[in-house]
Order: structure tokens, then C-alpha cells, then sequence
């Protein structure tokens, strides 16, 4: 028989689906946080009146536009961009652009809704909001790139601004797109400064912006096993992807004294069983193409073509690759192998079957919402920076992240009461959801029916 929370969203989710019918990545997103809110919402009579959550649901606004670029070749290429912008309830619109194959406006609306979540848990004042286009940079060149960002922002300049909706990067948008897209937004602006962040120094970008997503993730990681009496020293450690944040959660954890197993990418996955050297990872995060499949001799790694990371038997895992990366097979690896700790560093990496079996199985497991925000955090330091026209020290961002990092936990910790697994242990799972949750809910209460 079904229970009254059942019900709740059932109802709930029928609505959501009446208004984005095919939009299936959408709908998990919004699912997975209405199951762990709704029955917040139905306690409290004002949230209920203000239909948090419907509202939530909504994007403030969603920009499409043609992307037309020429390649190297002389012809007529045509992509599409988007900018959803979620909420502003808490502060300008805040979330990367990911410009890869696979971006479509599901896709973005997941992320878009998840970052609200997010940004509400780090305590700075940042909306929400994703972008991106079906645009695969892989294979092209700088000229290219370079003419695709300017075509790109030639659509989003009008939309963004330092008070109004300030982008970063995500997949297949680095450091170098970012220097790209901030110079072309000046240009349209007609101004110096910044509607991007993550952008290069030399146009006001901040230390540690690079760092700061693998290095949070790596924060948030400790804190938990802090709460377990454990620390990362010795730790075996699975991390997947090899871009951005896995490079440098794999040098913070490594530092740190944690053996890093493997690294990953879509063709498969580099292993290190006695753990990656700092060669080693420097050897892997510098070489392309085919020669990355076979690693020199004396490194002690090994190329498993085909494979995910998950059976390798970590002690913690850290997917950090893209969405729906580790599946129930994956999950049921990582559970039988011994893994007791899993951060996402990716956004929404675990499919909603694989996170019921981590759950049965007594992993303990950290959604991106919180266990990545380091880097979003990170981009606020920025805007701060960019507002007072200062520049701070990597060595004060990176304490400030840690903190972030730990406030995060804290405000995790607070909701253990309500959020507990079956073990005891806290559920982070729910009680991110349940904390960005209130956190916006009050925002939306104090500003009335807008
Ligand atoms: N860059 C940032 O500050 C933040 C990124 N994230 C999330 O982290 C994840 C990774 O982002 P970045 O490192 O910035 O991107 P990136 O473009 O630098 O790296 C992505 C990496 O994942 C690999 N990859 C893609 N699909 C894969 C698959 N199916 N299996 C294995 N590897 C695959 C790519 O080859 C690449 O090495 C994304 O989910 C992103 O949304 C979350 C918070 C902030
Ligand atoms: O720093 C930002 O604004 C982007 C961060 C982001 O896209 C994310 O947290 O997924």
C-alpha cells in the first residue's frame, strides 16, 4: 500500500511531468529532491501556500539561440546554445556552460535545477543557472574554438552581466574557452570586467578557481570520514574522469597521503594498483590522442580498455567524469569490493538504481550538490574579488575553501535528525536537498507571490 510521501509525489511529479513531458533528465533531477522535500514542504502551511517547490521548478527563463560559426574548411557550421536560467531568489544567476554532444535542453534544465540546490548550501548569495550548446570541441582546432566562443557569446552577451547571470565553465568549457568568452562579453559590453568566472588572471579571474572543485571534493571527502572516525591517510582511491575536477582531486587526495588508483576516460581506464605517482599523474594529464592508451613502462600503470573504475576495489570512490557514469553493475562492484565512501564530483554521476544499492549496501554516499560546490563556491570568492576590484592570495582562497567546505558538512550535519540512514549514519543524500531546501523556501516566503 502506498504511504501518504508516496502519494505526495506521485501528485506532485504528474504536474511536473504534464509540463516537461519528454524531458526525462529533467524529471529525475526534479524526483530525486521532491521525494526528499515534499513531505518538508506539506509540515510547514507557509511553503505549502507559496508552492516552493512548483516554483523551484520553473525556470525563471530559458535563452535559446543559433550558434553559426565557420570552420577551418570555409563552411557553414550551426550549433544551438542555451542559457536556463533557473532562480535568482538567492543572487545573480551562477553555473557553468558545458559545450559537448550530448547538451540538450533536458540535460540543461537537470543541471540548471540541481545548481539552485547547490549555490543555496554554500551560503553565498548565487542563483542558479546552467548553459551550454551541442558543440563537441574535440578534434577542433584553436581557430576554431576560438571563432565557435565568439559566435557563442554574440547569442548569451545580452543575457548575462556581473549583477545578472555570470557564467563559468563545465565540460569542454577550461580555462582557455573562458579567457575566450570573457574577452568577447567585454567586447559586447563595451567594458572591462567580468561576467564569467574561472576566466584568467589577467582579466580578473581568481586564484584557485581551477583547483577549487577537486580540492572541495577532496574537503568534503575528509569531513566525512571525519564523522566516521577515519581518516583519507592510506586510503585507496577510485576517481573517474580525467579533466578538471578528477585531475585535481587526484593531486589534493594524493598530497594528502591517499593512494589514487585510477583515473578514467570515455575509452577507458588508466590503473594504478600501488597508487599514482606525481610522474605518473603528470604523464597522464599531459598526453592526447592514442598514445595515452599505452603508458611508458616504468610508471606502474596499466590501460583497461572498455572498463570503468568501479572494480578495482577502492576504499572511497569519486566519480568525476559526467552524468550516469556509475550504473547498478557499477554500484554493485564498488558495494562487493569494499567501498564505504562515495563524493560526487560530477553532477549527477549515480543512476537513481545505483544509489538505491550504495544505499542497502551501508556506503555512504555525498551528492554534488555538496560535495562538489567547491568550485561555484569558489567563482563567489571571485565575484567578491572582482566587486572590490581585489585580489586575494591562493593560500587565504584555499583556507576559505576548506571552510566552505566544512560549513557545508555542518549544515548537512544539522539535518542528521530527520535525514539518518537505516545504520545511523547521515543520510547526505536527503539532508542536502532538505537544507538547500530551506534555505530557499524562506527566500521565496520573504519576497511574496512573484
Ligand atoms: N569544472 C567545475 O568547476 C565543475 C564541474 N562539475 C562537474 O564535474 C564533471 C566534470 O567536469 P570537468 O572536469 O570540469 O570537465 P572536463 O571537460 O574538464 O573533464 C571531463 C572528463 O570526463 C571525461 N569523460 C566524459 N564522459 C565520460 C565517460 N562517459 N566516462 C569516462 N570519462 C568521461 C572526459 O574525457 C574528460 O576527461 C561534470 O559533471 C561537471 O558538471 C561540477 C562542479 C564544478
Ligand atoms: O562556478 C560556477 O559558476 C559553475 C559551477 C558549476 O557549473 C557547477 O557547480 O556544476
Amino acid at each position: 500500500m502506498k504511504d501518504r510521501a508516496d502519494t505526495l509525489l506521485e501528485n506532485f511529479m504528474s504536474g511536473i511531468a504534464h509540463r516537461h513531458g519528454g524531458e526525462a533528465e529533467f524529471l529525475r533531477a526534479v524526483e530525486s529532491i521532491a521525494a526528499d522535500v515534499l513531505t518538508i514542504e506539506k509540515a510547514d502551511s507557509g511553503f505549502t501556500a507559496a508552492r516552493v517547490l512548483e516554483r523551484l521548478c520553473q525556470a525563471d527563463q530559458v535563452i535559446e539561440f543559433r550558434v553559426t560559426w565557420r570552420d577551418d574548411r570555409g563552411a557553414v557550421q550551426v550549433n544551438r546554445g542555451w542559457r536556463v536560467q533557473q532562480s535568482n531568489l538567492l543572487g545573480p544567476y551562477k553555473g557553468g556552460l558545458r559545450w559537448d554532444p550530448s547538451v540538450n535542453l533536458s540535460v540543461l534544465r537537470a543541471l540548471a535545477f540541481e545548481q539552485v540546490f547547490k549555490n543555496a548550501l554554500t551560503g553565498l548569495p548565487l542563483g542558479g543557472a546552467k548553459g551550454g550548446a551541442d558543440f563537441d570541441p574535440s578534434g577542433r582546432s584553436a581557430a576554431e574554438i576560438e571563432r565557435f566562443a565568439q559566435a557563442f557569446m554574440a547569442g548569451l552577451a545580452p543575457h548575462i552581466g556581473p549583477d545578472r547571470d555570470v557564467p563559468a565553465g563545465d565540460i569542454g568549457v577550461g580555462a582557455a574557452e573562458l579567457g575566450l568568452l570573457n574577452r568577447a562579453w567585454m567586447q559586447h559590453a563595451r567594458v572591462w570586467g567580468g561576467a564569467l568566472t574561472g576566466k584568467p588572471q589577467s582579466q580578473g579571474g581568481s586564484a584557485m578557481r581551477a583547483q577549487a572543485t577537486g580540492y572541495g571534493l577532496v574537503y568534503f571527502t575528509q569531513a566525512m570520514l571525519a564523522e566516521e572516525g577515519a581518516g583519507i591517510e592510506g586510503k585507496r582511491i577510485a576517481i573517474s574522469g580525467r579533466g578538471n575536477v578528477a585531475a585535481h582531486a587526484a593531486r589534493k587526495a594524493m598530497a594528502l597521503g591517499a593512494r589514487v588508483i585510477s583515473l578514467s576516460g570515455r575509452a577507458g581506464t588508466w590503473h594504478a594498483a600501488d597508487g599514482f605517482s606525481a610522474a605518473a599523474l603528470d604523464w597522464l594529464l599531459g598526453v592526447s590522442g592514442d598514445a595515452a592508451q599505452t603508458p611508458p613502462k616504468d610508471m606502474g600503470v596499466t590501460f583497461i580498455d572498455g572498463c570503468k573504475p568501479w572494480a578495482l576495489e577502492p576504499d572511497i570512490a569519486l566519480p568525476c567524469a559526467t552524468q550516469n557514469e556509475l550504473d547498478l553493475k557499477d554500484a554493485r562492484a564498488l558495494a562487493d569490493g569494499g567501498c564505504r565512501v562515495l563524493a560526487e564530483g560530477a553532477n549527477m554521476p549515480v543512476t537513481t538504481d545505483a544509489k538505491a544499492h550504495l544505499a542497502r549496501a551501508g556506503v555512504i554516499q555525498a551528492p554534488g550538490k555538496a560535495a562538489n560546490a567547491g568550485g561555484v563556491a569558489l567563482s563567489g570568492l571571485e565575484m567578491r574579488q572582482n566587486a572590490g576590484f581585489a585580489r586575494w592570495p591562493a593560500d587565504q582562497l584555499d583556507t576559505d575553501l576548506r571552510e566552505i567546505m566544512c560549513a557545508i558538512h555542518d549544515r548537512l550535519k544539522a539535518e542528521r535528525t530527520s535525514c539518518c540512514m537505516p545504520g545511523g549514519g547521515i543520510d547526505y543524500r536527503r539532508a542536502a536537498s532538505v537544507a538547500g531546501y530551506r534555505v530557499l523556501a524562506r527566500a521565496m516566503v520573504d519576497g511574496g507571490v512573484f
